[in-house]
């Protein structure tokens, strides 16, 4: 191996150099403040954990992404995390176990198996808010708010928002009566919206032709809010599960005209978002100069039920790392530079200028001897000791 390749990092492994992880940190501090305020509670879900617990009531695609390892005390597989959601939702049902409303938030690194577009990454800083413990559409428009929020103060100004609905696919595909490896096949050829491969399936699998048209024209409900009155006379015939997710979104959709008039909002209602556990109302963000969403969420109302506790739940995410890279502003960096003082008396009333600058949020850069400078050290003001004691002047002035 050659020395060079050795301090290689692997494709899609990133690490956050000055001055960006200052920037990520700041970012990373306002958000989880934001949270708080909004009244959510901040879990540290592990980096790993056995497959089970981690993957259970997740798809396929989840396990694909999700690093896999031995535990070398018992000899069972774990996993490293890739999405948190999931074991925030057994941290609320199983661990902390509570009645009633739940607003839990979090944030850290996950680890993706193969990166999700060309340029992602596979080591994304995860951020999110869940609620658990309430099945209304309030709950799913007060996460879209913390969303939109959320990527407001990441300095995302022109943001799109896709709304979908789960539950009109799994109850068309209920109705279809599909054993559980062929609603996989469904779900996986709705997912890439491959309309020839749907048309074979359907003629093949589904015997109902009202049925098989819905789930033929699902595929195809997209667009601006005219798709919901469009989809109300195409899906006529579907079941009341169907007619009510209808409803959900016109409500949805209502208050987000009211309250973020500045948001587009679009509609796909064949849209089913990955990992297989959305189940109602699911969201994505973007904005304009990025192919993929910049942040997902959405209703996953029966993951609890496998840790014991079926609790509804609502949620969304982003990746930190991603968003951090829109913000322009850069975190304030004035440093003070602290020359070695000259007596030990005064050393000892310059550590107490020190401390009391440190104390109050500057930045004092102790200087460790001879050659250091102000300069040297990046700071643009240095302690000059003054009649008055110690006091920090320009560096141009000094
Ligand atoms: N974790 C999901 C988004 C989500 C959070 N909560 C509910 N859904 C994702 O990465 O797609």
């Amino acid at each position: 191996m050659a020395t060079a390749d050795r301090w290689l990092l692997p494709d899609g492994i990133d690490e956050i150099l000055p001055p960006q992880a200052a920037k990520l940190e700041q970012l990373r501090r306002d958000l989880l403040d934001l949270y708080k305020s909004w009244g959510y509670e901040q879990v540290f879900p592990p980096l790993v954990e056995y497959l089970e617990s981690l993957l259970t009531g997740a798809g396929n695609d989840l396990a694909l992404q999700t690093f896999k390892l031995t535990d070398q005390l018992t000899g069972r597989l774990m996993g490293v995390r890739a999405d948190m959601t999931t074991q925030v939702a057994r941290i609320d049902a199983h661990t902390l176990n509570r009645e009633g409303v739940t607003r839990l938030c979090y944030a850290g690194h996950v680890l993706h198996a193969k990166p999700e577009s060309l340029a992602a990454s596979r080591s994304l800083i995860q951020i999110g808010a869940e609620i658990y413990g309430h099945g209304g559409i309030a709950s799913d428009i007060e996460v879209i708010g913390l969303m939109l929020e959320t990527l407001r103060r990441g300095g995302c100004c022109e943001l799109h928002l896709d709304l979908g609905h789960v539950a009109i696919y799994r109850a068309l595909a209920a109705e279809a009566g599909l054993s559980g490896d062929l609603e996989w096949q469904l779900f996986e050829i709705f997912q890439r919206k491959a309309v020839p491969e749907l048309e074979a399936f359907l003629a093949k699998q589904v015997s109902d032709p009202d049925l098989a048209v819905m789930l033929r024209q699902l595929v195809t409900l997209a667009g601006d809010r005219s798709v919901l009155a469009k989809a109300a006379s195409v899906l006529a015939k579907a079941p009341q599960a169907v007619q009510s997710a209808l409803a959900d979104l016109e409500q949805i959709a209502d208050q987000l005209v009211a309250s973020y008039p500045d948001v587009k909002l679009y509609f796909d209602l064949g849209e089913l978002r990955g990992y297989h556990y959305h189940t109602g109302p699911v969201f994505s963000a973007y904005v304009p100069d990025m192919g993929q969403a910049i942040a997902n969420g959405g209703r996953y109302d029966h993951i609890g039920e496998v840790f014991g506790r079926a609790r509804p739940a609502t949620g969304f995410s982003t990746d930190l790392a991603a968003l951090v890279r829109r913000v322009t502003s850069s975190v304030a960096s004035k440093k003070i530079f602290a020359p070695v003082a000259g007596s030990v008396a005064d050393q000892a009333s310059l550590q107490e200028a020190v401390q009391q600058l440190r104390a109050s949020g500057q930045v004092v850069i102790q200087s460790l001897g001879a050659g250091q400078t102000a300069q040297s050290q990046g700071c643009d003001q240095q302690l000059s000791l003054s009649s008055s004691g110690w006091v920090a002047v320009a560096v141009s002035d000094s």
